[in-house]
């Protein structure tokens, strides 16, 4: 079958209304017409092509990268975009660039910690882009002070950057704060005197994170004016006396509060992308099960297949409601910032950094369990998901590590229980753990599959689950005189509860969104059908978790999974109108796979000849290296 739209069966048998779904997923009306606006301006404008990547070496790669991105910052004043549209462009042109750092964190660092005199005299500078920044916050060898080593954009192009060093005076040692440094000069980019500053070399992949120059600095002898320490949370006076506002401490770190929020935002379209490619390729594959001489069984109708893929389906609309609610916590957290209310900041310091680990975790393996469920095409760079996976892998790692992130929801958790003691009562999310005593000993109520569609049960045992790992770990830890030595020992449990609460987030925040007005046919159904997929996947992976501590019976476990099975055939008819709604162009999906027209074949024929290996029959090498072998070989066969 050429040309055509070969997925237009599986669209027909969608249940709901796929524009009004597309409108839920984007977040509102005027959030999808911006998104779908600059996709297309993306996607038409072959300045922003992006199929050649694998291909390039590094220095063609970077320096395609610079063009790529002062073209973009060219269109953004030329069609005068707003700051929303100028996001979306970058999201759409899909090649992490130094100007992520500038924007994402250089400027943000100077807004959360900089006085209004600094603001007025840096920002002005950064947001017009005559000046560069990046965020230089880890070291070559931890506590080493020797060298700053991964910050982006810093190897080649950024000019200053924010710089978190300790800050010693009179040998008074008054912790880590941050700084603005010129590293460049503003005339021919050279490194100032004392400076050393480059690129930290090749990383994961082609093409992939390769686009930014992560880099190493080292400062010999290097003056920072004083007016250039970051002064909102402390300052030091003309005469080197250091004082602190009326302001926690932690204030110095909610950079990183702000870009963990963007990073779970980002994992729903790192996640639905990869998502979107292997559903569609899905139901284009037919791999045997053929009867009576019938076509070969679409993939897709495999149960195999579905409990792998609906769960990552499911997963991506539940990461993007959990992110829309998490931006709602930054701006409020923000709000209260202003006025003088700190009392939410460990909260929403715990959210970001747990949801960021959960979400970048479950991402990155759901993308290569997309490479995966797509067989052995899934492995060609063409089917778009090995560059996917190289460029969203390091999320696990960056804006801290995952396990370092759970630990510190851990220790939010275990002083929060600790505080109940003394009449503190909990709010947000952790409001259940004021129920402790009910949900140490209340027992699941369900005795047939679907009453585990009730939000209600599903809720209980997730509060259930959470609060008894999180009780178990801190009566363990009051066996410790050393409460240090405690949290070390058992660390692996703590990251465990740290998860289990996380979970809860995640799925209450699904089932929050439930409880609002969704127009559209059958919008909300299907929404319902996702989010118990993705509470009953999780309960049947953590299963182990819920039994041992008594919060189900192995029965209702069953129970659960006979229902997760009949909720992955209500999916299937849904399946591809549920990656539509995602409105990817093909551009940004850049894969054969996941084309919408589903012609995947044929393409994938003829990209095969575009390789610049088949530029000529006889391959570069072959006259030096082989001719002269087989000539050796027919020798000795004639001996
Ligand atoms: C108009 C044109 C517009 C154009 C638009 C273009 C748009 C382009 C936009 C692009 C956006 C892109 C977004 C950016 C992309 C992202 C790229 C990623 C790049 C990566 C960057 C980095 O990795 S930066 C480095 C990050 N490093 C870490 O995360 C280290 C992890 N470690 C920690 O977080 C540690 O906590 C610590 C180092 C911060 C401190 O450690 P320490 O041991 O000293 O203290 P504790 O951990 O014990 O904590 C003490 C105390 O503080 C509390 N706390 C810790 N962190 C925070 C925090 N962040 N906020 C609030 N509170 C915090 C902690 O809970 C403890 O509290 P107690 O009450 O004392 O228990
Ligand atoms: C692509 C990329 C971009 C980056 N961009 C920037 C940037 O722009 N600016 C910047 O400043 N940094 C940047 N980074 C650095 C990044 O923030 C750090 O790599 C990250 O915070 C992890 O720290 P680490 O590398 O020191 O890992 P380590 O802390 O050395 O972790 C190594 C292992 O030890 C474990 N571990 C560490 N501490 C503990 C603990 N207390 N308890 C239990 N286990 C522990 C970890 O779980 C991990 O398994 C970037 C990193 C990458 C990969």
């Amino acid at each position: 079958m050429e040309g055509g739209d070969h997925l237009a069966h599986e669209r027909k048998k969608a249940q709901f209304d796929v524009e009004a779904m597309k409108i839920v997923w984007a977040g509102s009306r005027h959030a999808f017409e911006v998104s779908d606006r600059i996709s297309k301006l993306v996607a038409s404008d072959p300045a922003f092509r992006k199929d050649n990547r694998p291909m390039l070496s590094r220095k063609e790669l970077f320096k395609n990268t610079l063009r790529k991105a002062a073209y973009a910052w060219k269109r953004i004043i030329e069609l005068r975009l707003s700051e929303e549209e100028a996001s979306k462009l970058r999201f759409y042109v899909d090649e992490p660039a130094f100007t992520d750092l500038h924007w994402g964190m250089f400027l943000p660092a100077i807004k959360g910690q900089g006085t209004e005199e600094q603001q007025q005299k840096w920002l002005p500078l950064a947001y017009k882009m005559q000046i560069i920044g990046c965020y230089a916050q880890t070291e070559l060898g931890h506590g080493s002070n020797s060298s700053k080593w991964w910050p982006g954009g810093l190897g080649k192009i950024s000019t200053h950057a924010v710089v978190y060093a300790r800050l010693i005076t009179d040998g008074q040692d008054h912790g880590v704060h941050g700084f603005i440094v010129q590293l460049r000069s503003l005339d021919d980019h050279s490194p100032l005197p004392g400076i050393t500053v480059g690129d930290i070399g090749m990383k994961f992949g082609n093409g992939a994170y390769n686009t930014m120059d992560n880099g190493v600095l080292r400062f010999d002898h290097v003056r920072i004016p004083r007016d250039q320490m970051l002064m909102k949370v402390s300052q030091v006076s003309r005469e080197g006396k250091y004082s602190q506002s009326n302001v926690p401490r932690q204030l110095v770190y909610g950079t990183m509060v702000f870009v963990r929020q963007t990073i779970v935002a980002d994992a729903s379209c790192a996640l639905s992308r990869a998502v979107c490619i292997a559903t569609r390729y899905s139901a284009v594959r037919r791999q045997f099960g053929s009867q009576n001489g019938g076509p070969e069984t679409q993939v897709i109708d495999y149960k195999t297949q579905q409990s792998r893929l609906f769960p990552l389906l499911a997963s991506a609309y539940a990461f993007r409601f959990v992110g829309e609610w998490l931006k709602w916590l930054y701006t409020d957290v923000t709000q209260r910032l202003q006025a003088n209310d700190f009392s939410t900041l460990p909260e929403a310091h715990a959210c970001t950094a747990g949801l960021k680990s959960l979400t970048t975790a479950a991402t990155a393996d759901g993308i290569e369990e997309c490479r995966k469920l797509c067989g052995g095409h899934g492995y060609l760079c063409s089917s778009g998901l090995p560059e996917l996976f190289a460029v969203y892998v390091p999320a696990c790692t960056y804006e801290g590590d995952n396990t370092v992130l759970l630990l510190q929801v851990a220790r939010f958790l275990v002083k929060t229980l600790s505080q109940l003691g003394s009449g503190k009562q909990p709010v947000g999310t952790t409001a259940y753990m004021g129920q402790v005593e009910h949900l140490m000993q209340c027992h699941c109520n369900v005795q047939k599959a679907e009453d585990w569609l009730k939000p209600a049960v599903i809720l209980e045992a997730f509060e259930a689950r959470s609060a008894r790992m999180s009780v178990a770990c801190a009566k363990n830890l009051s066996k410790f005189t050393n409460p240090e030595e405690g949290f070390a020992e058992l660390s692996g449990d703590l990251v465990e509860a740290a998860i289990a609460h996380c979970q809860l987030i995640i799925v209450s925040k699904f089932i929050e969104k439930l409880q609002q007005d969704i127009p559209g046919k059958g919008v909300k159904q299907q929404l319902g059908v996702l989010c118990n997929i993705y509470a009953l996947f999780l309960l049947h992976k953590h299963q182990g978790d819920f039994l041992s501590t008594g919060c189900i019976t192995p029965k209702q476990a069953y129970l659960a999974n006979e229902q997760l099975r009949a909720l992955y055939s209500q999916a299937r008819p849904n399946a591809i109108a549920l990656v539509d709604a995602f409105n990817y162009t093909d551009h940004y999906l850049g894969s054969i796979l996941g084309c919408y027209d589903g012609n995947v074949y044929p393409k994938l024929y003829e990209a095969a000849w575009k390789d610049p290996l088949n530029d000529s029959v006889v391959p570069d090498g072959y006259r030096e290296y082989i001719w002269p072998m087989l000539k050796q070989q027919l020798r000795t066969a004639r001996l």
